[in-house]
């Protein structure tokens, strides 16, 4: 079937403001929460990001689907989207991995999107009135029947969505070359780039269901831990707060990325809360607070840690800061703990050093993670 052919779909806010489109991916109806991505490409990634679950992504780029969809490029088992929402459908694939067109594959994972919409539009209101509940359909023709359907959706705010995304059985991602270190990686909604990243480093990774504790991570044999990205309100994860908590008083390494970082900062006895809107893009830029460089970064969050930038914050394990910050708008993008000899014990970026996809300017955020596991090994040693 052609665009031209396409069935009429209709896009419903929260607040009533509507849009037509046409139907793309699958025909039926889906609800989530209305968030925007800037990424101009890895259209693939961004949708089999466990990060996205319950969201609708909206991409600002106006071109999606011109890559195809190629069996290479998943971050994950699925796409995890609730919705999708494009400007304008690519008609051709061209690509020499691609195997099939997006169209296909979001019908063939019943991926209920709609094209033909002013993004522009749609992204600014967003950005006026702050991410909320959206609902899609190509059923529906009356946006007041579909609107009232929204409003019967959950919010974003308290979701505890770990849970449906996590691996239900460990599994183990071997190390790359000569083994030297072994990492627990807690899977709360795992980017399969993510222990591909510490593999490569010589890493033996065993990614753990979200309900393990310390007992299951040293029966791994983990010299350090890590906990993954996610989806959901970092205001439910108690249980990580608690491994994290006994994982630092047993002296155990520590790294974490973007829902790892919320998990961390609440450890160190931080807060969290909501942004208007989020980060959600390749070309974030964020400046590391140690060394004074400005690193171009992939952003998925739409919480964030609410930390002091302008003083340390004594803990029990020594010494916790803002290692990071996001350069548009003062975000925490990172923050570290230190002993008092000074020495680097865990830290955590908001943000994503994996880079599936975007820039890899974060890329020295595994071997930072690499040093303080040498170092912990040398001083237990
Ligand atoms: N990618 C992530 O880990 C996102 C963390 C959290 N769900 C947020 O939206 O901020």
């Amino acid at each position: 079937m052609t665009q031209q052919e396409s069935a009429n779909a209709i896009l419903v806010l929260e607040d009533g403001r509507s849009f037509s489109g046409r139907r793309f991916g699958a025909e039926g109806e889906t609800f989530g929460e209305a968030v925007f991505v800037t990424a101009m490409s890895g259209y693939q990634e961004t949708l089999t990001d466990p990060s996205y679950r319950r969201q609708v992504v909206i991409q600002t780029s106006p071109h999606i689907g011109n890559t195809g969809w190629n069996d290479e490029d998943d971050e994950s088992s699925r796409i995890w989207v609730s919705g999708y929402v494009v400007r304008d459908a690519a008609r051709v694939a061209s690509n020499w991995r691609s195997r099939r067109s997006l169209d296909e594959e979001l019908r063939a994972q019943g991926i209920v999107g709609i094209s033909d919409i002013d993004t522009r539009a749609l992204t600014r209101h967003l950005r006026e009135r702050g991410a909320m509940r959206v609902g899609i359909s190509s059923t529906e023709t009356n946006p007041e029947a579909l609107l009232q359907r929204v409003k019967e959706q959950p919010e974003m705010t308290g979701a505890d969505l770990v849970g449906e995304v996590t691996a239900p059985e460990a599994y183990v991602v071997p190390a790359q070359g000569e083994k030297r270190f072994t990492v627990a990686a807690i899977d709360l909604g795992i980017k399969s780039m993510t222990p591909h990243r510490m593999a490569e480093r010589g890493i033996e990774v065993h990614v753990l269901p979200a309900t393990a504790q310390l007992d299951e991570v040293r029966a791994a044999g983990a010299d350090g831990l890590f906990f993954s990205n996610g989806p959901g309100d970092p205001v439910t994860t108690d249980r990580s707060v608690r491994l994290l908590t006994d994982a630092l008083d047993s002296g155990m390494p520590f790294f974490g990325i973007c829902f790892g970082n919320q998990i961390f900062g609440r450890t160190l006895g931080f807060g969290t809360y909501k942004l208007k809107y989020g980060h959600r893009g390749i070309n974030q830029p964020v400046l590391d607070r140690s060394t004074g460089k400005v690193e171009v970064t992939a952003h998925n969050h739409g919480f964030a840690v609410d930390a002091p930038l302008d003083r340390d914050t004594e803990t029990k394990w020594g010494s916790a800061r803002v290692s990071h910050v996001g350069l548009n708008d003062d975000v925490v993008e990172g923050l570290e703990l230190r002993n008092a000899d000074g020495e680097l014990i865990a830290f955590s970026v908001q943000y994503h050093p994996e880079a599936a996809a975007g820039p890899h300017d974060a890329a020295y955020l595994f071997d930072r993670f690499v040093e303080v596991l040498v170092r912990a090994k040398e001083e237990n040693a």
